[in-house]
């Protein structure tokens, strides 16, 4: 907020696809690892970004197994060996770290951190300490757990904000009543907070319609049939590979009005929600596997979105038309938009 405060005082437009990174990156961090890794950043973010490339990129060996010596000439291979080892050993610093941290607090007969300072690290080193699970919790095992955190969470939910204040900006009668919204329920204070999200139903819908228009994983993740099953009159055998097209169902017109418009209000006067029980809306999968992280996402992009919408009246860069924003969605498991989102804050005038 600071970074777009000092950009609204100085009339400079401000690059917020960086910024909705950088926060949620630094959200997850302090959440999982206790700290923001600011110094490790460019190491970190560099880590992240050739991790989502490779995920993103299509192992021709996967579905044709007789061509899967081409991942070995074409370098995909190395190269995804090379990402694991590096994130193995940023794991392993964090593990030290954390470890080292509790034996010093055992020594200095400080007990571990108060109940309320733990983060999502030192959960999981208690849990493998008392073994409470009922098996042995490896290291191995720890640093899946939170690399799953990271990859799971990190770039959909920036992609979900990116996207969300991107349609705000080619739609100013909803940014208009979103904003009338978030300040009337503010009621002059100078932020949101958690307590007010409750009431922010419009705020609820935008993020809904941004989800329904634009899946940050559109093809969720790939899934495999455990059984034999028949789908609408198809035969899917057990063991075969399914891709469902979570961008494709949130646009289909036999279950969407208008589908390719973006219109919040469809979501006002229905209890329709993307919590996996309504599939026509399926940004965070179904069943077994549904994402676990879609209560902290929403609570990141509920409270971020508001608080922008709030401070700030946005507007694009130069004067330029809101039709002329580029919508292009890039390549990968994450769709982003393929150009930086750049925006100018305007300190509020109500
Ligand atoms: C807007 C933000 C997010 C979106 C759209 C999203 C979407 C998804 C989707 C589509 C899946 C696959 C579900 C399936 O295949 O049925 C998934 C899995 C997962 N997500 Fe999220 N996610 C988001 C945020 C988060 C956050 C914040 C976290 C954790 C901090 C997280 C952690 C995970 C994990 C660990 C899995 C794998 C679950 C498993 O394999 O069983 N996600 N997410």
């Amino acid at each position: 907020m600071e970074k777009i405060e000092k950009s609204s005082t100085s009339g400079l437009p401000i690059n917020l696809s960086e910024i909705f990174s950088a926060t949620t990156n630094n959200v997850i961090c302090r959440i999982a690892l206790g700290r923001k890794y600011s110094e490790d950043t460019t190491k970190f973010k560099k880590l992240l970004r050739e991790f989502t490339e490779l995920l993103g990129t299509s192992d021709v060996g996967d579905y044709l197994p007789w061509l899967s010596w081409i991942s070995h000439v074409n370098g995909f291979n190395a190269k995804a060996k090379k990402v694991a080892k590096e994130f193995d050993q940023f794991l392993d610093g964090v593990i030290e770290e954390h470890m080292n941290q509790h034996n010093k607090q055992t020594n200095d007969h400080k007990g571990i951190q108060g109940q309320d300072q733990k983060d999502f690290v030192d959960v999981l080193l208690e849990i493998q300490r008392q073994n409470k699970v009922g098996f042995p919790m490896e290291r191995m095992n720890i640093k899946a757990v939170i690399f799953d955190m990271f990859s799971g969470g990190t770039d959909t939910t920036y992609t979900a904000l990116e996207w969300a204040m991107s349609e705000l900006l080619r739609h100013p009668k909803v940014m208009k009543e979103l904003q009338h919204e978030v300040r009337k329920v503010s009621g002059g204070k100078s932020s949101i907070s958690e307590d007010d999200i409750d009431n922010l139903h419009y705020l609820k819908a935008v993020i809904k319609e941004t989800l329904r228009l634009h899946p940050p994983l559109p093809l969720l993740l790939p899934t495999i049939s455990t059984k034999d099953v028949k789908i609408k009159g198809y035969d899917i055998v057990e063991g075969t590979e399914l891709i469902i097209n979570a961008w494709a169902i949130g646009r289909d017109p036999s279950s969407w009005e208008k589908p390719e418009e973006f219109l919040p209000d469809r979501f006002l006067n229905n209890s329709i929600d993307f919590k996996g029980h309504h599939f026509e809306l399926i940004p965070f999968g179904s069943g077994r596997r549904i994402c676990p992280g879609i209560l902290f996402a929403m609570q990141i992009n509920e409270l971020f979105l508001a608080n922008l919408v709030h401070k700030f009246d946005w507007s694009l860069p130069g004067g330029a038309n809101e039709k002329d924003l580029d919508m292009t969605e890039s390549l990968g498991i994450t769709i982003h938009k393929k150009s930086p989102l750049i925006a100018t804050a305007n300190q509020c005038s109500f």
